[in-house]
């Protein structure tokens, strides 16, 4: 299949809801989640340290040191399928990435608060192309700033093996979110290939 863009003010984001076929995305699915050496951080909040609701890793080549709610994170090396999959996803995008975050979204009340990925680090026009493995979860984007992008919130459902990529000016003009859901879900990865400009 092929990446097809999203209709969306002051934003360019593109899926593909059939980047990996099923099989393929299975197998990475359990691969990743034996392998990876997930950790569940915490971020500071008030002056409290709270866990996140969600597993995280961050592999990437040296020097691209990344600092992320309050967390500098330190890149864990290329492991030959995180190396196989950013070949990939480069050919996919036509784009060049340097470190990739995992996301371990273990069951329903596992989730991603609304955000966007506009670290320094990321430069000004951070290229992200977001994979999701597993159980299908609810992606959803907002305008930062409703009078200037006049648009009602988007959801979208990210199917296994599915392909987001978001660049340009959308993480300046849009924020997004994975929300917890009640319904009973297994477990869902996601990997964000970034490029870290300033390491
Ligand atoms: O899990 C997702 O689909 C989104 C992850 C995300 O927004 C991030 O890692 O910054
Ligand atoms: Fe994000």
């Amino acid at each position: 299949m092929a990446l097809t863009r999203l209709l969306l003010p002051n934003a360019d984001v593109w899926l593909d809801e059939q980047f990996l076929p099923e099989p393929a995305a299975a197998a990475l699915l359990t691969e990743l989640t034996q392998t990876i050496a997930w950790r569940q951080e915490s971020i500071m909040l008030f002056g409290k340290a709270v866990p996140q609701p969600r597993l995280t890793a961050w592999h990437g080549d040296a020097g691209t040191r990344y600092s992320y709610s309050g967390l500098v994170w330190e890149p864990e090396p290329w492991t030959p399928a995180l190396q196989l999959l950013r070949t990939q996803v480069e050919a996919a995008t036509q784009a060049t990435f340097n470190s990739v975050l995992l996301n371990l979204y273990r069951a329903g009340p596992d989730s991603m608060g609304w955000h966007a990925d506009d670290e320094p680090e990321l430069g000004p026009a951070p290229v992200i192309a977001s994979l999701s493995l597993g159980a299908t979860r609810r992606f959803r984007l907002r305008p930062r700033r409703p009078l200037l992008t006049p648009h009602a919130p988007v959801s979208l459902d990210l199917t296994s093996g599915s392909l987001l990529l978001m660049r340009g000016a959308t993480q300046q003009h849009w924020q997004h979110a994975v929300p917890k859901t009640s319904k009973s879900v297994g477990p869902r990865l996601n990997l964000t290939f970034r490029r870290i400009i300033s390491a």
